[in-house]
């Protein structure tokens, strides 16, 4: 399997279940999507943003949520297999994604994983492990939290640069190179714990370093 990026802004989500598997996915989508989760109890869980619906659609009416919300990705999350299997069907037949979050192994196109993530924005990393092992997913992604830590900021400042250099006309191997050294230098990733403009500092005095 090979991990794309999928940008679910001004889209909808439909979370079919509304148990602690549900409630994960939609506190997920809801960071960035209209998330509506459909279910007949929600306990005492936490659900980000999402709209929460009161219904139990047996497999014969899956569909009709599915028409009506007309979304870019379906979950099915419940707990009854028949009606993950009519989620996965409804998805299909309405060109949408879909994630069973009952499943793991090979799938066919437009059936996604939904991986462990991590995320400094716009700096995101995603693990997984094929389905075999997701408390695997989960405890990598907990290790590799500290280092992503600060990306973001990072990935802010060469934005900047990139930017810059584009404007001035600098050759692409010479803007390579000065991205390279910029984000290569530990003094650069300390300077931005002072903020961007100290950063932008150090990086202008290493580019230039590298220019002789
Ligand atoms: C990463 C994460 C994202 C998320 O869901 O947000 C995620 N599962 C997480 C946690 C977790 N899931 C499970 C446990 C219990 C321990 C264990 O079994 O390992 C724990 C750990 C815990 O709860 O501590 C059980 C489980 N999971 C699936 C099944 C069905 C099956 O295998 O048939 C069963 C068995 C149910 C049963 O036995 O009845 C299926 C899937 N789970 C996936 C993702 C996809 C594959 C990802 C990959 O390739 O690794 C996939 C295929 C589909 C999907 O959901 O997209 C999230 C961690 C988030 C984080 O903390 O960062
Ligand atoms: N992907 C994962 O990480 C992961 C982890 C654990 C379990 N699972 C799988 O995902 C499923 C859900 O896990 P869970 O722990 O949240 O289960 P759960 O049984 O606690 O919750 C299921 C939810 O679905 C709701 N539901 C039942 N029938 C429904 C219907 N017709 N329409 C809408 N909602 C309905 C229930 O009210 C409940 O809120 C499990 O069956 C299991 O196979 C996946």
């Amino acid at each position: 399997m090979i991990p794309l990026l999928h940008d679910f802004t001004d889209e909808t989500v439909l979370v079919v279940g509304g148990g602690p598997v549900g409630a994960r996915k939609a506190r997920t989508f809801a960071r960035e999507s209209r998330t509506v989760v459909v279910s007949p109890a929600f306990g005492e869980r936490e659900f980000g943003d999402a709209e929460l619906v009161r219904a139990a659609p047996g497999p014969g009416e899956v569909a009709d949520w599915v028409d009506r919300l007309d979304p870019a990705l379906v979950v099915a999350a419940t707990s009854d297999e028949a009606v993950n299997e009519a989620v996965e069907r409804a998805a299909r037949e309405a060109g949408a994604l879909v994630n069973r979050a009952d499943r793991s192994g090979g799938r066919d196109a437009g059936s996604v994983v939904v991986p462990a993530t991590v995320r400094d924005d716009p700096v995101v990393a995603a693990v997984a492990t094929g389905g075999a092992a997701p408390a695997l997913s989960k405890e990598l992604r907990r290790r590799i939290e500290s280092e992503i830590d600060g990306a973001g900021p990072m990935a802010d400042l060469l934005a900047e640069i990139r930017a810059d250099l584009k404007a001035a006309n600098v050759d692409p191997t010479d803007r390579r190179d000065a991205v390279r050294a910029v984000v290569g230098s530990s003094a650069v990733w300390k300077a931005l714990q002072e903020g961007l403009s100290k950063a932008r500092q150090e990086a202008d005095r290493i580019m230039e370093a590298t220019d002789d």
